[in-house]
């Protein structure tokens, strides 16, 4: 029965080579039950709602693998139930996989047939995409972009089978060109592709069935998908008996001349999320009060580096002349956490000795790149951190011994020890001038109020996703 992944706490994420080791325990443990069967009853059972209540037919895309043999199930199975089916795939029924074969066959045998086009000028109810899933291994070409691209024009809904066609479902990349779903109906466990980059926006609605694999036979896995907060992302009840000392005082450094207001917005957010003082140490030496927001402090950021912080941001506007550099080298030493965002990363990319610094504080470092300053910082281009965000977050993470939350369409939050999270908060009302500084703000409020690196990086970032979007005003 698929269900909405989202209301699940921190499901874990599979990538290609996990979905291989559940089959391969689950053949073990059923031989003759083919998981295949499950998830063309599905499908079928979706496709029954989804299907344009217009006597169309429905057109089911079956590709050479067993995501065509799951396209080829459901096909059998709405066509009992009365629904006019055509089947396209140009697969050489000799050369599927047993489970695809099987259920070719059993299409066969129920008396239907595979054309070999889209037929040109017919209209459907709905496209069940079964072309490819997570044995996508290149770029899809040829006749298969062209039906992609015909599927895509088409104005009725579609169905994605487990991944949508051309989308990796390990690193949410588009292959070429892919599908780009209504609804995507996801088997066993989600795929971290469906979730970040080009995922999202491929995928449409997702729905989940595990196909009743049970959870034992599940492989430990590094990945979830931070879909709500966990008890660990929760701070806990304030104290009657508090005063602001307890909520820890954070210091934010930035805000060279022409960018103070990132500085004022990262001050700004953590005060709205509970730090207990915040102190600015902005570089624009005519800057000492925000009367927005009165609260904040003021000092001179040589001084604010050198301070007895709880917590200290680093970046928002810190551009990168001498001073900032400077203070950036202080910074690192410091042995309070430490969050770096914006021009300290870009400084930190392109300063050897500042890089081996960051990689040997033993405070906790968190790092908030956006994929250009991801890249910078492994010293690629921003298409190689984009074609892997994963890949990319992780070798931070590794390479800083960082907390690091790299910014974009499912944002991926990755820890020194391997564990990661994909964010399902937030759309693209984030992709703004100053949203970034905010969400440095936040992160620092909580790590402020004690609560712990890796949980407040993650939590922060659902936060501010989680936040409602102004409407860009009407033009
Ligand atoms: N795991 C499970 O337990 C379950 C799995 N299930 C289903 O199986 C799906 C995975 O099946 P799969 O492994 O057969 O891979 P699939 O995506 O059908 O494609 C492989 C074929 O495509 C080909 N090919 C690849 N890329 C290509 C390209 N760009 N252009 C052209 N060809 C390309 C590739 O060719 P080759 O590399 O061999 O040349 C090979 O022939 C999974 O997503 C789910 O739907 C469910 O039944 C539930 C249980
Ligand atoms: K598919």
């Amino acid at each position: 029965m698929p269900i909405d992944p989202f209301t699940l706490v921190s499901p874990p994420l599979f990538a290609a080579a996990d979905l291989r080791e559940i089959e391969h325990r689950w053949t073990a443990a059923h031989p003759g039950r083919p998981l295949m069967a499950g998830a063309g009853a599905a499908a079928a059972d979706l496709a029954c709602m989804l299907a344009r209540d217009t006597g169309e037919p429905i057109l089911v895309l079956a590709g050479p693998g067993n995501n065509g043999g799951d396209a080829l199930v459901t096909a059998r199975l709405l066509a009992a139930q009365g629904f006019r089916v055509v089947v396209v795939s140009r697969a050489d029924p000799a050369r599927l996989p047993p489970d695809a074969a099987r259920a070719w066959a059993d299409w066969r045998d129920a008396g239907g047939n595979a054309l070999t086009d889209v037929p040109a000028g017919q209209s459907f109810g709905l496209v069940v995409d079964g072309l490819y899933g997570v044995g996508l291994v290149r770029a899809i070409e040829g006749e298969d972009a062209r039906w992609i691209g015909l599927a895509n024009a088409m104005a009725c809904p579609r169905l994605a089978l487990d991944v949508p066609s051309g989308l990796d479902g390990d690193t949410g990349q588009v292959r070429g060109c892919a599908v780009r779903a209504d609804h995507t109906l996801t088997f066993l466990g989600l795929k971290p592709g469906l979730l970040t980059a080009d995922g999202p926006d491929h995928a449409g609605t997702l729905h989940l069935d595990a196909l009743g694999v049970e959870p034992d036979m599940l492989p430990a896995v590094a990945g979830s998908a931070l879909t709500r907060l966990e008890a660990r992302h929760r701070l806990p009840p304030r104290p009657r008996n508090s005063h602001k000392g307890v909520f820890g005082h954070a210091g934010v450094v930035g805000g060279a001349q022409g960018m103070v207001g990132a500085a004022l917005i990262a001050g700004r957010a953590a005060l709205a999320y509970g730090a207990g003082a915040v102190t600015l140490g902005v570089l624009d030496a005519r800057v000492a009060v925000d009367y927005g927001e009165p609260r904040l402090m003021f000092a001179p950021p040589e001084r604010l580096v050198a301070a007895p912080l709880d917590v200290l941001a680093l970046g928002p506007g810190l551009g990168q002349a001498a001073q900032a550099r400077v203070l950036l080298e202080t910074a690192l030493a410091s042995t309070c956490p430490l969050v770096l965002d914006a021009d300290a990363l870009n400084l930190l990319a392109g300063d050897p000795a500042l890089s081996e610094m960051a990689a040997r504080r033993t405070a906790p470092t968190l790092l908030t790149p956006h994929p250009g300053e991801a890249a910078r910082l492994l010293a690629c281009g921003t298409y190689d951190v984009q074609a892997d965000r994963i890949a990319a977050a992780s070798m931070l993470a590794r390479r800083f011994r960082a907390h690091v939350a790299l910014k974009g369409a499912g944002t991926v939050v990755t820890h020194p020890q391997g564990r990661y999270a994909i964010n399902t908060t937030g759309g693209p009302h984030l992709a703004q001038a100053g949203s970034g500084d905010r969400l440095t703000g936040i992160v620092v409020a909580l790590l402020a109020q004690g609560m712990a690196p890796g949980d407040a990086l993650e939590a922060a970032v659902w936060r501010h996703g989680s936040e409602p979007s102004i409407p860009p005003a009407a033009i």
